[in-house]
Parts: structure tokens; C-alpha cells; sequence
């Protein structure tokens, strides 16, 4: 069901944020709106704030300074420097993935991604692990859309880095997260997983109107994947656009001898394709399994 709601209202709006770590200022008056249904790649050599902005926009760290505020699906996420009592509420509609370390490598990629139900049944249930059969088909529906039904049984740590974040984003899926916060996802992956990821994350947006703002060294994949890149220098936005204009002259220009580390020279170019829908593969794992 694709996600509803006023274009008018921004679904990240992150207003004049500063953020220090002792010596270094790591953000630096960054403001940004984001609309609903968007795909933002978030694009910046290492050390710009990349990581940094993401943490805050899902209430994970808090701002420095007095005039700063987050507000995530027009709920204030943090001002002030001070995370909203409703932070953790705010925290379920955001699907946070990481670089690395988004899975229990010893749980099931079933009930890896079953966890993305905890925020909506009751304590006991999670506790126990007591899924209904209703909440594991749609796991299995979250990972047949990411194109890995086959794994459902097998342990998370035996997944491949691609599937292992394909994973996270179908736990995003499960969790009903409206805003997709992916940090670095395809950072330590080949190409072709790394363009699978990315596909998996554009799919979701385009099909579900799901929010996508996503962290990438390569501006490739911003070019590729994502219409309107934000580029970080030193903390500050340097560039706010279209994906298109972000040409190789351009952020030479932006970010001088430091633009190598963004341009991959053997970047597939190629436009993304739709992703399939393997339906049929979720009907074999749901009889397997004798949940339908
Ligand atoms: N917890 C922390 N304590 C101290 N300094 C930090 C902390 N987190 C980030 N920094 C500093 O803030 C700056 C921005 O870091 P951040 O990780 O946001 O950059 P990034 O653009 O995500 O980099 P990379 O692409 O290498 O992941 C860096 O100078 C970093 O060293």
C-alpha cells in the first residue's frame, strides 16, 4: 500500500543542525527538506558527516546548539539538542540499515526480518518468538520483493553481504517503516550486489512511496539510482540537486583533489530495471513451511 501523505509536509525536515565532537565540527547548520516518496542520495567524502546526519535524523544522536531541530513525518524527532520524548515511537516508522551488522547472524533470515514486527505486537510475543502465520507471510512476501525468498531458513551469518542487506530492507518492509535511512548499504559490496541493493531500495520508493535517503561514496550509483543527490563537504551541504548535474568537472570543482574517492571509473552504466516479482517463489516457501 504506498504510503500517504501531504506533499506539503516534508517527510525529513532537518533545520540550521550543528553537530561537534570536540575539536571537530562534523555538521555544520545543515538544512534540508526532504518530500514524501523521495529518493535522496546523500553523497560526500569520508569524514563529510554522511553517517553523522543519518544518526540524527533517526533520533540516534543529538544536535548541538539551540536553534537545530529534526522533525521526521511532521513529528519533531529532536530540538535543541534534546531527542523528543516521542522519540522512540518516531524511531518505528524509520528503517534504519547500516553499512555492516544489521542481522543476528545466528537467527534465521525468517526471523530476522520478523523483528522488524516487534514495534507493533505485544512484548510476550516477541519475547518468545511467536509470530502469527499472517506476520510470516509477510516477511516472506518483504523477501520475495527483495529477491531472496530462497533464504528464508537459512541463518543470517550465511548470507552474502548483498542478501544480508536485502534482508535488512525487507525487515524495513515488515516494520512498515515509511522513511529508509540506508548508511553506506553497498559500501563493502561488489557491483553487482551493490546494484541489486540499490535496486531493492528503488523499488520500494517507486512501488510503496517510501521515503529513501541513502548514504553513498559513489556518485555513480546516486547518478544511476537516485533523482536528487545532497553532497556534504566538511560538515556543510555542498550541492543540492538534481543526481544529473552532479557531473565528474562539477564535484572536482566541489571537492577538489578528494572527487577521486566519489567516481568509480568502471561504474555500470546502465539505467536500473525494475525489479521482478518473484510471487512464485513465495508460494513454494509458504508451503513449505505450511503456513498458507
Ligand atoms: N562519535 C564520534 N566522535 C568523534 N568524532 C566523530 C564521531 N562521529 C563522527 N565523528 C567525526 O565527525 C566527522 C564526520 O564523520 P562521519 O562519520 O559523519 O563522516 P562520513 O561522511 O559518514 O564518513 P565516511 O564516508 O568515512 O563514513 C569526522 O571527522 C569524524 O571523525
Amino acid at each position: 500500500m504506498p504510503v500517504t501523505a501531504s506533499l506539503n509536509v516534508p517527510a525529513v525536515r532537518v533545520e540550521k543542525l550543528s553537530k561537534r565532537y570536540g575539536k571537530t565540527l562534523a555538521l555544520r547548520n545543515v538544512s534540508i527538506d526532504v518530500a514524501p516518496g523521495e529518493m535522496v542520495a546523500l553523497i560526500g567524502a569520508s569524514g563529510s558527516g554522511k553517517s553523522t546526519l543519518i544518526r540524527h535524523i533517526a533520533g540516534l544522536e543529538r544536535g548541538s546548539g539551540d536553534a537545530c531541530r529534526v522533525t521526521v513525518l511532521d513529528q519533531v524527532m529532536q530540538s535543541e539538542g534534546r531527542l523528543s520524548r516521542d522519540a522512540r515511537r518516531i524511531r518505528r516508522e524509520i528503517g534504519v540499515i547500516f553499512q555492516q551488522f544489521n542481522l543476528v547472524g545466528r537467527l534465521s533470515v525468517l526471523t530476522n526480518v520478523l523483528v522488524g514486527c516487534l514495534g507493533s505486537v505485544p512484548a510476550w510475543r516477541g519475547t518468545f518468538g511467536l509470530f502469527t502465520k499472517a506476520e510470516q507471510q509477510e516477511a516472506m512476501r518483504a523477501l520475495a520483493r527483495v529477491g531472496i525468498a530462497e533464504t528464508v531458513r537459512q541463518r543470517s551469518s550465511t548470507l552474502s553481504g548483498g542478501q544480508q542487506q536485502r534482508a535488512a530492507i525487507a525487515r524495513a518492509l515488515v516494520q512498515g517503516a515509511k522513511v529508509i535511512l540506508a548508511d553506506e548499504p553497498i559500501a563493502s559490496l561488489d557491483p553487482s550486489s551493490a546494484r541489486r541493493v540499490m535496486e531493492a531500495l528503488g523499488e520500494i520508493n517507486r512501488a510503496d512511496g517510501i521515503t529513501v535517503i541513502v548514504s553513498l561514496h559513489q556518485v555513480e550509483y546516486a547518478r544511476l539510482y537516485c533523482p536528487r543527490t545532497l553532497a556534504l563537504r566538511n560538515g556543510e551541504v555542498a550541492f543540492d540537486g538534481p543526481s544529473a548535474a552532479l557531473t565528474n568537472d562539477f564535484l572536482r570543482e566541489i571537492y577538489g583533489d578528494a572527487s577521486e574517492e566519489l567516481v568509480l571509473p568502471g561504474a555500470p552504466a546502465e539505467q536500473p530495471q525494475p525489479a521482478k516479482r518473484p510471487e512464485p517463489a513465495v508460494a513454494k516457501i509458504a508451503r513449505q513451511l505450511a503456513v498458507t
